[in-house]
């Protein structure tokens, strides 16, 4: 299975299909909340007809009564992975993981992962803007092993965060890191980024990989490319 998961953020069916169609075999994507607000959940049946592996990447943050409901729902979409932010507590991750166990009703249920700190945030926006005191790292620590409290299956974080997160939680705690950016990339509003390499030499489970394939002039090239350096 392809540790690669390329993040479709499109707005319209038409791109995502034109898109994967220069795809031969079935790849990891994800299906983020900019598809799903243009085309709604049917995207995901579009794309699994297709035969690709599906992160449903909608982040519930929430009180606990309404994410157990939000994920019941999305429990027989056929996605692999679905997410919630850690920031929303362990009684809202408990709540994430009841809802998806009620929802597949004796199937075997999305895997369920949380967001800790965005690839997004610095330290310094953390600390200033967020108000949370200390390193991201223990941050993103302290999210981990309360998502592994809750039961969830694994968690979004950096690359850089992933090997302390194994340490802390276990090989099999699954870590999935964004912010990922070829050496060639310009900066943009990523702020903890990695090259893929560095990503698997630091253990990391999967990789998300957005604008470096889909805004790249050889997508499948520059797939194939990042796949080499996660062997
Ligand atoms: O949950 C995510 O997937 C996510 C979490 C995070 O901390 N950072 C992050 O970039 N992402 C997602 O990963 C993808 C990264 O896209 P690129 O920056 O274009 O590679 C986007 O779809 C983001 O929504």
């Amino acid at each position: 299975m392809s540790r690669t998961i390329v993040a479709l953020d499109f707005s319209s069916k038409e791109e995502v299909v034109n898109f994967l169609n220069k795809f031969d075999k079935p790849i990891y994507v994800k299906i983020g909340m900019e598809l799903t607000y243009a085309c709604g959940l049917d995207i995901i049946q579009t794309v699994k007809a297709m035969g690709h592996h599906i992160f449903l990447d909608l982040k519930l943050h929430d009180i606990p009564n309404t994410v157990k409901g939000g994920m019941k729902n999305l429990a027989n979409l056929g996605v692999d992975i679905v997410n919630v932010h850690c920031a929303g507590g362990i009684a809202m991750m408990k709540a994430a993981v009841e809802g998806l166990e009620i929802g597949a009703n004796g199937n075997k249920r999305p895997l369920c992962i949380g967001v800790t700190q965005l690839t997004s945030t610095s330290k310094e926006m953390m600390n200033e803007e967020l108000g949370i005191p200390g390193e991201v790292m223990d941050s993103v620590i302290k999210y981990a092993k309360n998502a592994k409290a809750a039961g969830l299956d694994g968690v979004v974080c950096s690359v850089h965060e992933a090997k302390a997160i194994h340490e802390a939680c276990g090989d099999d705690f699954l870590t999935v890191t964004p912010g990922i950016r070829l050496a060639s990339d310009s900066k943009d509003d990523q702020k903890r980024v990695a090259t893929p390499d560095y990503a698997n030499e630091q253990g990391c489970d999967y990789i998300v990989v957005g604008r470096s394939i889909t805004k790249s002039e050889d997508p499948v090239k520059t797939y194939d490319l990042i796949e080499d350096m996660m062997k």
